[in-house]
């Protein structure tokens, strides 16, 4: 299977989500961020990304049963009092498609609708699509890295992933060298199983192949983590890293941008210890495993196992998230369960 036009689609539908993304992130108000149940941020741009994908898809593939498995949903925007905050993604949405050659004026209705396509549950079964229309909010609204992230799971299998990054550069992000033609930001990351891994700018300019780093010394290699220390646990990846011999300083950026970075080589490992009682959802690496392994890395648990996208909304894992290529694969899992066996005991003084 070659999931040709399923590509074609989403390529399509994550190109146009990421430039309203980059018109959004310009203007960004106050008033555009609001907070969730749990006080995770929320924004006019993730509801807008979210509509705009699951309007493209179910536009560009009419003949599929359509089912996808999305972090937003619109139960806030139904409220009395976000009937201004509806009517901005609206005009928002509108702009975007009308400049990419749509001519569908959508009412606020078709936005709740497109966006409320994706309460699929996910699972072991058929097809469905995972979204998250930004993955990275808190990075969004700090100006900095986010990515919107889109994967297809067949048979509880990701075969497809899409990523655009719409603020990371072209070139290498560990290249220091500033000149003006390395200047240029904005990636879409894509990969089909089996196919390899591809990046191209977001206006489809340049295209090339990409392969992770191959390091096979792990004191050469530099590793990523989340940017916000609620996320991950940086005192475990510092003490994962000293095992290593890894020299430099750990690089943090927010959302799969990260799994985008690592596909290309910037960096040669990525580690992600969320704290205790956290659990991972499939949108937020669905499409970044999936790019990352087909450039050639290995994605697994704490305990090594790959991770299972058939078991609905979440991952059901071991204690973390560790991504590298297949040479360093091995020496990082030592240190991983080593730093984890000692932060769970840690080692007790001299007796007096
Ligand atoms: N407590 C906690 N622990 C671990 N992960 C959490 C936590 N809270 C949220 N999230 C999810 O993290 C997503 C962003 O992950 P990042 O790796 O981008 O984090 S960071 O922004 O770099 O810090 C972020 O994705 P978005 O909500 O799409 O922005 C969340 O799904
Ligand atoms: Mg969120
Ligand atoms: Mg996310
Ligand atoms: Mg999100």
């Amino acid at each position: 299977m070659s999931y040709e036009k399923e590509l074609a689609a989403a390529k399509k539908a994550v190109t146009i989500a990421s430039r309203f993304c980059q018109k959004v992130q310009k203007v960004l108000l106050q008033s555009d961020v609001q907070s969730k149940s749990d006080k995770s941020p929320v924004t006019v741009a993730d509801y807008g990304s979210q509509a705009l994908v699951s309007y493209i898809l179910e536009k560009e593939l009419p003949s599929e049963s359509f089912s996808l498995v999305a972090e937003e949903d619109s139960g806030d925007l139904r409220n009395d009092g976000s009937q201004e905050v509806l009517q901005r993604i609206r005009e928002l949405m509108n702009d975007t498609l009308v400049s990419d050659g749509e001519n569908k004026v959508l009412s606020a209705e078709d936005v709740l609708t497109a966006i409320d396509s994706g309460k699929s549950e996910g699972g072991p079964l058929g097809r469905h699509w995972v979204l998250d229309p930004i993955d990275g909010t808190k990075g969004f609204v700090r100006g900095d890295q986010y990515a919107i992230a889109l994967a297809l799971l067949d048979e509880g299998k990701v075969v497809l992933g899409v990523l655009g990054c719409p603020n990371l550069p072209l070139a290498s992000i560990a290249n220091t060298d500033q000149s003006s033609s390395q200047n240029q930001v904005g990636c879409l990351f894509y990969a089909t199983i089996g196919s390899g891994t591809y990046m191209q700018s977001l206006d489809g300019s340049s295209h090339k192949k990409v392969h992770v780093s191959a390091i096979e010394n792990p004191a050469e290699a530099s590793f990523f983590e989340s940017f916000e220390a609620a996320h991950t646990t940086f005192s475990l990846s510092g003490s994962i890293a000293t095992k290593l011999g890894v020299k430099a300083p750990p690089v943090r950026i927010d959302s799969q941008a990260k799994y985008g970075a690592l596909s290309r080589g910037d960096g040669a490992i990525y580690l992600r210890f969320p704290h205790k009682g956290y659990r991972e959802k499939i949108w937020d690496h669905a499409a970044g495993c999936i790019v990352v392994t087909e450039a050639g890395a290995v994605v697994s648990d704490a305990a090594g196992k790959p991770l299972d996208f058939s078991k609905g909304k979440f991952l059901d894992l071991d204690t973390g998230i560790i991504v590298t290529n297949q040479k360093l694969m091995s020496l990082l899992l030592k240190a991983v369960q080593d730093s984890l066996r000692e932060a769970s005991s840690p080692p007790t003084g001299p007796s007096l």
